[in-house]
């Protein structure tokens, strides 16, 4: 069953508008029910779908935005002459289509309803995984798949853009809480001021400007789950809040001295190392410990290599859902793919095949409509290719078991003095 159409909210960047015919356009927007918000850091918001105009000169400073705001999807509108440099550009994952001017209020009013709709569909009718695209993840997500109907506090780990958020949303969808809502909250970057807020929330004069009360992740995450993205970003002043919300299950809202109940299960994820940060006087130990109770390990994408053509051919028919352009690979793109050594992980996987499809003309990618954001791989050997994703995983499975050699030569399924070998020969940096 879908979900009613009740949300009505929409984000816009920025949050002034320059020109006279993007004040208009919203303005009609506007005039047939559309709302705007424009506090875009603001976590609360209901919106879900975003505008975004934007042009070469402000592209730098709008693909940050756009890319911390990735809880939205974004309608890009452009002028038409910068459009094709700005998709090539910009190739975010949650970028869901682009206009230029002049638009067609019509057209863009029902793709913002396409687009909130089809959110509320992946939100109210979660597709449920029961297994990942090679065996090694098969493995992790059995395990998640377990620990997903529990309550049990997580710890979910691995680089960058390797997919520990979609991980945390797979276990949300598969636990008994998928109907209530799931909140991310990344904190690295917030103040220790600002994050008490976003996690807690505050009452109305709990502070000057605080003129309206707000409900912080912990509250607006009740009945569902909320990831801490960057954990080991937490302030250290706060991480003793948290560690007695953990424990407590209630937080006490910013000006105000009652303690409420929640009921939301937390999971926290980094791309650091926690034991390091706790060794340099980071991280609380006690924290430490609470959290590593278990510990998903998300591998790079240079470790799993069998995952890179399925989740390469997953990503163009989602884009063809959302475009009804169908695309695919050439075996020699699929060739150039598998060489690349992927410093970016699956996000960058995503974001060349998103941009080589928005790209090529016709319904056939070829390697060199391929386009690589980080230093490619190809001219490397297979053997050196090899060695550089063996380094990784081995240093990825020293990080999860904080340096322990023996843990890591059991997981790994080697000898440990094979392990010192290969560290040595392959000078694996753990
Ligand atoms: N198994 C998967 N199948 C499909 N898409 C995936 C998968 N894993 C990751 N992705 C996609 O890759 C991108 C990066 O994933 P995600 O945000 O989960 O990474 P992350 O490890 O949380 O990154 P960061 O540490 O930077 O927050 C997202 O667009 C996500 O949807």
């Amino acid at each position: 069953m879908t979900t009613p159409l009740v949300n009505r909210s929409v984000m816009l960047w920025p949050e002034s508008l320059q020109t006279d015919i993007d004040k208009q356009l919203i303005e009609g927007l506007a005039s047939i029910g559309w709302q705007f918000q424009t506090s875009i850091f603001k976590k609360s918001s209901a919106a879900s779908v975003g505008l975004a105009f934007i042009d070469l000169a402000s592209l730098e400073r709008s693909r940050a935005v756009l890319e911390k705001e990735k809880h939205c999807q974004w309608i890009v509108i452009t002028a038409q002459e910068e459009l094709k440099q700005i998709a090539k550009r910009l190739s975010l994952s949650n970028v869901y289509d682009y206009h230029h001017r002049p638009v067609d209020i019509d057209i863009l009013s029902a793709m913002i309803g396409h687009c909130i709709g089809m959110q509320q569909l992946n939100t109210s009718e979660p597709e449920v995984h029961t297994e990942g695209p090679t065996k090694s993840l098969n493995l992790l997500y059995e395990l998640a798949c377990k620990v997903a109907k529990t309550d049990v506090t997580l710890l979910l780990q691995g680089p960058s853009g390797s997919g520990k958020e979609y991980l945390a949303r797979y276990i949300h969808k598969n636990s008994a809480r998928h109907t209530g809502p799931f909140v991310s909250l990344n904190c690295a970057g917030i103040q220790a001021t600002l994050a008490q807020d976003e996690l807690f929330g505050h009452e109305k004069g709990a502070f000057t400007g605080a003129d309206q009360q707000h409900i912080g992740a912990f509250e607006q995450a009740n009945g569902g789950t909320l990831l801490l993205d960057e954990i080991g970003d937490l302030p250290m002043e706060l991480q003793g809040n948290f560690l007695q919300v953990l424990e407590t299950r209630h937080i006490k809202r910013v000006g105000s001295s009652v303690q409420r109940p929640i009921d939301t299960r937390i999971l926290a994820a980094s791309h650091r190392n926690l034991f390091e940060l706790v060794q340099e006087g980071h991280f609380r130990l006690d924290l430490y410990y609470r959290l590593n109770v278990i510990t998903l390990e998300v591998p790079p994408l240079a470790a799993r290599q069998d995952d890179i053509l399925p989740l390469a051919r997953r990503f163009l028919l989602e884009f063809e859902s959302n475009h009804h352009v169908s695309k695919r690979l050439s075996s020699d793109a699929e060739r150039q793919l598998c060489l690349h050594y992927w410093p970016g992980n699956v996000r960058e996987l995503h974001n060349v095949i998103t941009q080589a499809a928005i790209l090529v003309d016709g319904d056939i990618i070829y390697a060199k409509d391929i386009q690589f954001s980080t230093p490619s791989g190809s001219g490397s050997s297979l053997k050196e290719h090899l060695e550089r994703a063996e380094a990784e995983h081995i240093r990825s499975v020293l990080l999860a078991h904080q340096g322990n050699r023996n843990k890591a030569a059991l997981q790994l399924g080697i000898s440990r003095h094979t392990l010192y070998r290969r560290i040595k020969q392959l000078d694996v940096n753990a």
